[in-house]
């Protein structure tokens, strides 16, 4: 599996919207036709940047705000009159020329009008540089002219904040041509989606979201712990197996047998009531010894779907271990059609097929980027770049669940929305972790669907990963670490 070693640092413990910049500029449509004019948004992202970062400068220090020509220039500018009116040394600057947003020249003017100068060019030694170039307008190529600004940038040893987001880096989309290095970004309204994907990610250091006071509409934001809390199915009293569903696992090859025992464990320690796992007779000669809490059924013979132990299932995953074959496919499609049940699909389960529209229950799909490559017919690379909108045009178009894993794994559900968790560590990227992540999957979902899971899931994965570092080093992590930390995780979440 591939990882992207960075990390997110998220400031404060608000909820982390993130917009893409169609929505961005629809919020600011609507806040245009309702009378709340660019004008006075911009005002206000002037404000709500100085008072966040004013907690990071001080007076003494020698601040060049670099402004661009389009709303990212004029956020600068507002930004540069408020730190000048509390008597901060700002020196604004306009490496690039003056600003050709109407909106920023209008700003520009009453800046004058108090009384306050600029400049065209970076000179000497600056304690801090605030990027305000380039924001969600900035599209390739990355221009000579900029090339120059940023030699100025690397060069210093400010400490370096960019408004909104790296100039150099887009809005929605993961690529970077060149970006200007941010200490911090201060995103505005919310988050954009190039702050999770890579390489894009790694220029935005540290992410703080200011308000500008337009309503949260976001069809994604980040998973949080709370989420978790608030989500987890309430403990339940006088249980038995029954309580916990029967989930059905089709997992596991000679050439692949640990990733049924991986997956089986997943789904037992996930708490689901009776595991059967539907596999060939020497994978499940070598399973049971592993995990002798499991049922099997040999899957070579041909009657293998009428065993008794499987008329009442409340879930199935299939595909761990698995390559996939015509068989495999018929098999697949049988319980897609005929099933009222949650289906999880993932490695060899993995196809470019199409999924009946209108199903009862949900469809749950878990590839990896290699995975993701494959059923879309893109490079893993195009994948990584562009993995949130990719998951959830996928979503909507196949009306499935899609679980696109890796650094920062996205949740995409049909109807548009989704999370993206930014729990795990480098201890997660090896072989048969996403086996677990399906067993966990389909142990949560034999106990009663609910679209939250599939986000619980995905987090406390990645949490086991951070707790297993807090005394180990995350590179002798094993996948079946997972489920031995697992129990430890919930009991100090207090989850049951
Ligand atoms: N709702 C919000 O979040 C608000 C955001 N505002 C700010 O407005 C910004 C967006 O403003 P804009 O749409 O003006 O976009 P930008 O400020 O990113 O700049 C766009 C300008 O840069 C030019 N440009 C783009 N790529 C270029 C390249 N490769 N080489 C040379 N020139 C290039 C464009 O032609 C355009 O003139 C946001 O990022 C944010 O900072 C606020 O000011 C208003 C409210
Ligand atoms: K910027």
């Amino acid at each position: 599996m591939i990882v992207f070693l960075y990390t997110i640092f998220i400031g404060g413990l608000m909820n982390v919207n993130i917009y893409f910049a169609e929505e961005i500029r629809e919020c600011d449509r609507l806040a245009e036709d309702s009378g709340l004019s660019i004008f006075s948004l911009m005002e206000n992202s002037g404000h709500a940047l100085f008072e966040g970062m004013s907690k990071l400068l001080h007076k003494k220090q020698r601040i060049g705000i670099l402004a661009g020509g389009g709303n990212n220039g004029g956020d600068g500018i507002v930004l540069s009159r408020l730190l000048l009116n509390h008597g901060y040394k700002a020196e604004l600057i306009f490496p690039l020329g003056l600003p050709s947003s109407r909106v920023a020249q209008d700003h520009l003017d009453y800046y004058k009008t108090c009384g306050y100068r600029y400049s065209t060019e970076m000179e000497g030694e600056y304690d801090v540089l605030i990027d305000g170039l380039f924001g969600i307008g900035f599209r390739p190529p990355f221009t000579k002219q900029m090339i120059g600004c940023l030699d100025f940038w690397k060069k210093s040893n400010a400490l370096k904040i960019a408004i909104d987001i790296p100039s150099g880096v887009e809005a929605n989309h993961g690529r970077v041509e060149a970006a200007f290095q941010a200490d911090h970004t201060f995103c505005l309204h919310g988050a954009k989606p190039s702050a999770f994907l890579y390489p894009s990610g790694t220029y935005y250091g540290e992410l703080h979201i200011v308000d500008i006071g337009l309503p949260q509409r976001a069809r994604f934001r980040v998973w949080t712990e709370e989420d978790v809390r608030g989500t987890w199915p309430a403990a339940k009293d006088y249980t038995h197996k029954g309580t916990f569903g029967t989930g059905l696992l089709i997992a596991g090859s000679r050439q692949m047998p640990g990733c049924a025992i991986l997956a089986g464990t997943g789904a037992m320690r996930a708490g689901v009531g009776k595991l059967v796992m539907a596999t060939e007779k020497t994978v499940a000669d070598s399973c049971v010894i592993s995990l002798p809490e499991a049922t099997y059924v040999d899957r070579e013979d041909s009657q293998w779907r009428k065993d008794p132990s499987i008329s009442k299932i409340a879930a199935v995953a299939i595909g761990p271990g698995l390559k996939p074959d015509d068989s495999l496919e018929n098999l697949i499609t049988d319980f897609l059609e005929e099933s009222e049940f949650p289906v999880i699909l993932d490695a060899g389960a993995l196809s470019e097929r199409s999924y009946p529209k209108g199903r009862k229950s949900p469809v749950i799909l878990t590839p990896h980027p290699g995975e993701m490559a494959r059923i879309t017919g893109k490079t893993v690379a195009e994948v990584n770049e562009n993995r949130i909108q990719l998951a959830s045009d996928y979503a909507i178009s196949h009306h499935v669940t899609v679980v696109l894993k890796g650094m920062n794994t996205v949740i995409a559900f049909p109807d548009g929305t989704g999370f993206v968790n930014v729990t795990g560590n480098r201890g997660l990227s090896k072989g048969g972790t996403g086996d677990t992540l399906t067993g966990i999957l389909l142990g949560m979902a034999s106990q009663g669907y609910q679209p939250s899971m599939a986000a619980n899931a995905v987090y406390l994965h990645g949490k086991t990963a951070e707790l297993y570092a807090e005394e180990k080093a995350p590179s002798s992590m094993l996948a079946s670490d997972i489920m031995q930390i697992w129990p430890v995780l919930l009991r100090k979440m207090e989850l049951s």
